[in-house]
């Protein structure tokens, strides 16, 4: 996946940004503090990075419990940081990625790192630790060929100055108990399951049925973001339901929809009752929804807001574009909320740039300013047919748009509109019609969005 495209150095000309050669570093590594050094982390050091956890992110369990609970960690993306105290864990910080060998990208899919659990200890922040981690974790994305991070970011500031932009949305609803839903034909011919959710029971069915709603969207188009759970580590951290996670919520359960016993579209839910003067009722939180047509979603949703002794539906990470929006026929009474999903980093700009699809046919030159990789600095020549294959090339050209590659990222998945970020200065137009066409070019009929934490 790396670029092997090389172009003149030539002088600056006006308007554009100079054409790096694949001779410069491929990335600004930014140093660690003095007495600081990067180490690899295995098995033996579970209970270190539990506790080091335990510091960054405060969720209540001990050590013990934590280090008790599924490891999601694939050791070899996982880095930890010792200073030169050593400290009680003897960890001052660390991070991992999960590797996404087939990500979905508009029409196609990325090799892709997720990052995650990037946590410096409260007594090393702020010296540069993170910095340093974010850059050791492109160089190796370079190295794997992964040619896109993607995270989701504890805190909105962190990840911009990185190359991260907001790359997907997911709407929070707030829907009350017995929200009308508008008929959709066939779907009481739905039968309904539900049951404890069981990782041995149902994980294929989950992962059968999720990662067909995410390949055929709209006549064939896929739903970029739809991040599957490709390894076992990843399936362990998703089915794993610890008591410190659930707020005082029962054990996760499942509700599935079948037509003629095939599955159509499944809910994992949790309840909490709420019994004071006025009455009987409780949240009920829903974690991943999913349906392969209107049908099913109608016959899912339909389960979901009849519970008894509930209060109000809370459903989570729901692709903006949810067919739930369109089903409820009142939408303001579910308080419709959008909150950022994915943040996504072209670590490899041509690469990723090739590797998607665009809705418009597309021909481009984007003049893209990389502080922290430099071997994406430059102008980049996009060209692809509507819906069809495209290519990405070094380009020695004047750059119809330039950009700087946050904004490419918020943009890559299909989400927002180059047109917007035009709109606010951040993308400056040097061919006339260059941004509308972009724009159009770069969205994608179906939004983006993960549907799990991860
Ligand atoms: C994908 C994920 O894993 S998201 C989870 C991220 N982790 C957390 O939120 C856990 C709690 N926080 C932490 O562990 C740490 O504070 C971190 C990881 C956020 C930052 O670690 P540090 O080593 O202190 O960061 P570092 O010293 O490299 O600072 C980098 C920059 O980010 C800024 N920054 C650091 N933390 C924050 C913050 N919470 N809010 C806003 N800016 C911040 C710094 O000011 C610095 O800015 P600069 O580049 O303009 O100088």
């Amino acid at each position: 996946m790396r670029s092997g495209a090389v172009a003149s150095r030539g002088a600056r000309r006006p308007g554009t940004i100079d054409v790096v050669t694949t001779e410069r570093p491929p990335y600004t590594p930014h140093p660690l503090p003095d007495g600081y050094r990067f180490v690899p982390l295995d098995d033996r050091r579970w209970r270190d990075v539990v506790d080091l956890d335990t510091w960054v992110f405060p969720l209540g369990p001990s050590t013990d419990e934590h280090a008790s609970e599924a490891n999601p960690l694939t050791w070899e993306r996982t880095v930890g940081i010792v200073g030169p105290d050593g400290g009680e864990a003897g960890l001052a910080a660390q991070h991992t990625s999960f590797p996404f060998s087939r990500f979905p990208v508009p029409g196609g899919r990325v090799p892709t790192a997720g990052l995650s659990w990037v946590g410096v200890h409260p007594q090393h922040r702020r010296r540069g630790l993170a910095s340093a981690m974010i850059g050791h974790h492109f160089a190796t994305c370079l190295d794997r060929g992964e040619a896109l991070s993607v995270l989701y970011a504890s805190e909105y500031p962190l990840y911009g100055r990185y190359g991260y932009g907001r790359g997907a949305d997911d709407v929070r609803l707030r829907i009350p108990r017995g929200a009308r839903l508008i008929d959709v034909p066939g779907a009481d011919r739905h039968t309904v399951r539900l049951e404890h959710a069981s990782q041995e029971r149902h994980s294929g069915l989950v992962n059968a049925v999720h990662a067909a709603a995410g390949a055929d969207v709209v006549s064939g188009l896929n739903r970029p973001g739809w991040a599957e759970r490709e390894t076992t580590p990843m399936q362990d951290l998703w089915w794993d339901d610890p008591e410190h996670l659930r707020g005082g919520f029962e054990t996760r359960r499942i509700v599935i929809v079948e037509l003629d016993g095939e599955p159509r579209g499944y809910a994992t839910f949790r309840r909490k009752i709420v019994w004071d003067a006025d009455g009987v009722q409780g949240p009920v939180q829903v974690g991943e929804a999913v349906a392969l047509d209107a049908a099913s979603a109608r016959a899912l949703w339909g389960v979901l807001l009849e519970l008894d002794l509930a209060g109000e539906v809370l459903p989570y990470l729901l692709p903006a574009d949810d067919a739930v929006l369109s089903l409820l026929a009142d939408r303001r009474a579910a308080r419709p909320r959008l909150v950022d999903n994915l943040w996504v980093r072209l670590v490899d700009v041509p690469a990723a740039l090739a590797g998607r699809q665009y809705a418009a046919d597309v021909d481009v030159v984007l003049g893209v300013r990389d502080r922290r990789v430099a071997r994406n600095e430059g102008a980049w020549r996009v060209r692809g047919t509507a819906f069809g294959p495209a290519t990405c090339e070094a380009a020695d050209a004047p750059a119809d748009l330039e950009l700087d590659v946050r904004e490419l990222a918020s943009v890559y998945l299909g989400a927002g509109s180059l047109a917007a970020l035009g709109a606010a200065g951040l993308v400056v137009e040097r061919t006339p019609g260059a941004l509308a066409r972009a724009s159009a070019a770069f969205g994608w009929p179906v939004a983006p969005g993960a549907s799990w934490f991860f």
